[in-house]
């Protein structure tokens, strides 16, 4: 296995489900290759294997996962969250002894419970969450600048190596993100708030909407402006993924959308009784949350 210090971090890197974020690692891995000398991408899908193979993105595309992980430094698995489990019990008996299994899903109590009956000691799990992302999906969408400048969120685990940690810190790093350690448990409820509860809301008002239109027949979506029209980027985004996402980060999820709704009532409850104070209060309040996103360059 490769140093962390110099040279690549891992030998060669295979990369399970080279979707929006696996073909992002493996954009950023050909073109600065500082990640892994061999690139090998691993997916379901023949015709994705195909695809990345046509984007010249790997040295090998393949659907044979248990042949492709014999020979892997590094596994990183980029499936969607209700398909992590069943991945790794696929993949993580073929490992060589010693090889660092990571993965990005979205939620992490739920992945790392998922992949928890499959881990063995020889093979040390590091899981990590990149807070990148796009509505897009598919080994088309990645770009090689995605991680730049963004959270990567790492939830070690007590039987975390020192070692493993580092090699997949150092790997993100390169990537261009910044890290960030927490619990699972802890990450959940972050993600509950910054990402999941987001997504519910667009997915909602774009259903409100839309069910509005039908009813009154009238042109409400075909006037949407540019509030309405940044709801819709995000309600784009993939529904296998976000329902895999809002059935494993329930409690969070529904834990955040409780608060939403009451503070939500507490602003129809100023204008009903036109408290205009309070009104600006909380529209001023978002001002400065977007003031600071983008003085952090994170907007
Ligand atoms: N999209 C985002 O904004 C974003 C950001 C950070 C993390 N994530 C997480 O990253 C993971 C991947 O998301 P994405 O947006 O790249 O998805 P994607 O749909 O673009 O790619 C997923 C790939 O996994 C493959 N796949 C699905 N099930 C498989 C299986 N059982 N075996 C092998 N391959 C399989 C699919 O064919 C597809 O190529 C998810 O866990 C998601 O929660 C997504
Ligand atoms: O930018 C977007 O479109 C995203 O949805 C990215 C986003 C997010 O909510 O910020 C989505 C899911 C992730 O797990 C991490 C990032």
């Amino acid at each position: 296995m490769a140093g962390t210090d110099s040279g690549v971090v891992f030998d060669t890197l295979v990369v399970v489900g080279p979707g929006l974020i696996g073909s992002s690692v493996l954009r950023r891995a050909k073109e600065y290759g500082t990640l892994a000398r061999r690139l090998v991408a691993v997916d379901n899908s023949a015709a994705v294997c195909a695809r990345v193979m046509e984007l010249g993105l790997a040295d090998e595309a393949t659907t044979d996962g248990v042949a492709a992980v014999a020979q892997a430094d590094c596994v990183m698995l980029c499936v969607p969250v209700g398909a992590m489990g069943a991945v790794a019990a696929q993949l993580v008996p073929a490992m060589k002894p010693g090889a660092v299994l990571t993965d990005v899903g979205s939620t992490k109590v739920s992945v790392t419970e998922a992949i928890a009956p499959s881990l063995r000691a020889d093979v040390p799990y590091v899981p990590a969450h990149p807070m990148a992302g796009t509505e897009f999906s598919g080994p088309d969408a990645g770009l090689v600048d995605l991680f730049e400048n963004r959270w990567c969120l790492l939830t070690p685990l007590e039987a975390t190596t020192p070692q493993a940690l580092q090699q997949i810190r150092t790997l993100w790093t390169r990537c261009g993100a910044r890290l960030r350690e927490m619990s699972p448990a802890h990450h959940d409820r972050v993600c509950a708030i910054v990402s999941h509860l987001p997504h519910l809301l667009a997915f909602t008002i774009c259903g409100t909407a839309d069910d509005l239109a039908e009813e009154t027949r009238s042109e409400v979506l075909d006037l949407a402006a540019s509030g309405f029209r940044d709801f819709t980027r995000i309600a784009a985004s993939d529904p296998v993924m976000w329902r895999d996402i809002f059935l494993a980060n329930r409690e969070a999820l529904l834990e955040m959308l409780g608060r939403f709704m009451e503070d939500a009532q507490a602003m129809a409850r100023a204008i009903r009784w036109g408290d205009a104070e309070y009104i600006v209060d909380k529209i001023e309040r978002g001002r400065e949350i977007r003031k600071s996103l983008i003085e952090n360059r994170q907007a």
